[in-house]
């Protein structure tokens, strides 16, 4: 699916109703494409600098400039409708760059123009398209997990012309978007960013929910060709390197408990990082006379309506069940470890208008210059403000000056929505910096906590027992339903799987429970053939989409297993050197960055203080990194066999 519309004459009314709900900022860079006329990215008509996540749909412009600009662009739109060409219908990088710093009313530094362009090609060609590589067929890649990485990884790796078997533990592809059935469960990073580079779609709402995304995925792995390689319900137990033969031997079980072995040439782990389930060892627990579930095991007929519940957690999962459920249960108990700084939502909860959606399947560029938008938004414009500086007088409760600017603001947010509530408020404020975790969005957090029947508990859960649970300080809370909204084994990466490369050691032992080391997160020493997806120090933490991340590991995975192929190569191991020097890297720009401050508890730390989970990088340097793959970073063997098990 692609939004590149084909002109034909406007009705012009439509076109009139459409432009009435037109993001201005974008309109402009779309006038400014079909013209060639710069009048549009200058005064008075460049928008003011964007402030937060906010769409920034006017602009700031006042109604006269507004009515100025939509009577333009009707003018404008209207010639295209009726044959006259757009003068820039790809614009150099250069350019684009001029472009996004005016419809952002900020200076976006040129090193982005080169990912912008290609984020432009994408969406406009509809796909990843790979040349089949000859001799392709006879390579096999079996790979692990079926959500939006082991997508992103088939649909480039059968594009060009591998082998592919996935293997899924689950019944149907999406993995995050098919497990978490939470009330409220959906996006926190925007849907048109939230997309396939290559895929658009007509989100109902700007945030898409857990079934609208799953849908999404669906029709992707359908579109890419990709459900028919997956078997489904098999979870892959061991993958074992056989050196001798250049070959990984993969063991799996079929839901029946049949239990066989694969054999492939190369090995993708797209087993995610926050797939399995981390719940918490209380005692007692096992006596709940209720029901009790991890937040990604919402039983599908539970109907919390009349019922007591009580959510352990107040990390991204209970934000947004308790908004969604506060208002159906009897009673509701939120247990908080420590408070999340949350900043307001805009549009999280709005359909998007059917203007815009006419808006952007019929009006050339508009598409792309919302996601272009969005993506500099919730990318990497924070990143700089959220490095350490060591120079910065106030440490104990920011890490530089802008940060200390992010944190008056979310104070001051904070305060409006518990005015009158001293008592949340005290529970409420983190006394960490901003950032510090992944920001969470207000869909509805604090209103919910205000409900006379919500109780906010920061004293800690010691025990349960048949009728609820019972705090440190001894106080007992009856509860019917207990959820634990408590995260999931990030750091434990690829548990439970036990996967031995070349000399025979497990991956298990090597990384321990919580110190996965990885060349750009995805090779490792003696583990040759196998790429590791989602899997160290790949996981953002400063904002973006994973998605995109998705497709940049995909994409480097395709080019050196083509590079395998096409140099009859049997096996590529990363060099240690290579791998050590890149995890050096990573330790020593973390050790700059907001998760390593001090007194930062995340789940994204192991115990050693050492960043595990979360990517140093911004978007664009991740990009640079994995844009061209280069064999010298391998020990490389050339293929004793291609064909054959
Ligand atoms: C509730 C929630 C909301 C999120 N919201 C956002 C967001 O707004 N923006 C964002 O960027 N990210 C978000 N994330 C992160 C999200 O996990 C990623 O965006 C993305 O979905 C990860 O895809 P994945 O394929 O790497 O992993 P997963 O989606 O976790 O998929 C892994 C797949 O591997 C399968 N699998 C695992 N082990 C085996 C095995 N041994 N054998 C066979 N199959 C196996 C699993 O069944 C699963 O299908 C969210 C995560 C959660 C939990």
């Amino acid at each position: 699916m692609t939004f590149t519309p084909a002109p034909r004459p406007f009705d012009e009314a439509v076109l009139r109703d459409a432009l009435a709900t037109a993001n201005l900022p974008t309109l402009l860079m779309v006038m400014f494409q079909l013209t060639g006329d710069r009048t549009w990215l200058r005064e008075p008509y460049r928008p003011q600098r964007t402030r937060g996540m906010s769409d920034n749909d006017t602009g700031g412009f006042g109604p006269e400039v507004q009515a100025e600009i939509r009577d333009a662009a009707l003018r404008i739109l209207r010639a295209w409708g009726d044959g006259e060409p757009a003068a820039l219908p790809m614009p150099d990088e250069p350019t684009i760059i001029e472009m996004i710093s005016s419809c952002m009313g900020e200076e976006v530094p040129p090193e982005f123009g080169p990912m912008m362009a290609e984020d432009m090609r994408l969406g406009a060609g509809g796909g990843r398209t790979r040349a089949a590589v000859a001799g392709a067929a006879d390579f096999s890649v079996v790979i692990i997990g079926a959500g939006i990485s082991g997508i992103s990884a088939a649909a480039e790796l059968r594009a060009a012309g591998f082998g592919v078997t996935l293997f899924e533990k689950n019944p149907d592809v999406g993995g995050t978007w098919w497990e978490n059935r939470y009330p409220g469960c959906g996006v926190d990073t925007p849907s048109h960013v939230y997309s396939f580079s290559y895929f658009p779609r007509r989100w109902s709402t700007f945030y898409g929910k857990r079934a609208e995304v799953h849908e999404y995925v669906r029709e992707v792995a359908d579109a890419m060709g990709v459900v028919d390689l997956v078997r489904f319900e098999t979870e892959v137990l061991s993958a074992v390197y056989d050196a001798a033969a250049q070959r990984w031997r993969v063991t799996v079980r079929s839901a029946d408990g049949t239990v066989e072995e694969h054999v492939a040439n190369a090995v993708v782990s797209a087993v995610g990082q926050l797939n399995r389930p981390k719940v918490p060892r209380l005692p007692g627990a096992d006596t709940f006379g209720g029901t009790q579930f991890h937040s990604a095991r919402w039983p599908e007929d539970l109907d919390v309506t009349g019922r007591r519940v009580v959510v352990i957690g107040s990390g991204a999962s209970a934000m947004q069940i308790v908004p969604a459920v506060a208002d159906r249960v009897a009673h509701l108990t939120v247990f908080q470890r420590s408070p999340q700084w949350i900043a307001p939502s805009y549009n999280y909860s709005s359909p998007v208008p059917e203007g815009v959606h006419w808006l952007m399947e019929h009006v050339p560029f508009y598409h792309t210059w919302y996601r272009l938008r969005l993506s500099w938004l919730t990318n990497d414009r924070v990143h700089a403000s959220l490095k350490i500086d060591p120079e910065w007088p106030h440490p104990e409760r920011s890490v530089n000056v802008v940060n200390d600017g992010h944190r008056r603001a979310l104070t001051r947010y904070i305060v409006s929505q518990l005015e009158g509530r001293e008592d949340l408020l005290e529970k409420s404020l983190p006394d960490y910096p901003p950032f510090g975790k992944r920001m969470l969005l207000d869909n509805g957090w604090y209103a919910a906590l205000r409900k006379p029947h919500v109780d906010l508990v920061t004293d800690q859960v010691a025990s349960i027992d048949a009728t609820g649970v019972t705090t440190a300080a001894g106080e007992h809370v009856e509860a019917d339903v207990i959820v634990y909204a408590t995260g999931f084994e990030a750091k434990k990466m690829l548990f439970p799987l036990d996967i031995r490369g070349r000399s025979g050691v497990s991956i298990r032992e090597l990384w321990g429970d919580e110190d996965a080391r990885a060349y750009l997160g995805i090779t490792v020493p003696d583990y040759p053939n196998l790429f590791v997806m989602y899997g160290p120090n790949i996981n953002l933490g400063h904002g973006g989409s994973y998605m995109f991340f998705g497709e940049l590991q995909a994409r480097y995975i395709t080019d050196v297993c083509t590079a395998m192929v096409e140099g009859g190569l049997g096996a590529v191991e990363v060099r240690r050197d290579v791998h050590d020097d890149y995890n050096r890297r990573v330790d020593e720009a973390h050790s700059r960055m907001i998760w390593s401050h001090r007194g930062m508890d995340t789940w994204y730390r192991n115990a050693a203080g050492r960043v595990v989970t979360n990517s140093p990088w911004r978007v664009v340097d991740y990009w640079r990194m994995t844009r061209e793959t280069d064999l010298g970073d391998f020990a490389v063997e050339p293929a004793a066999s291609l064909t054959g098990n």
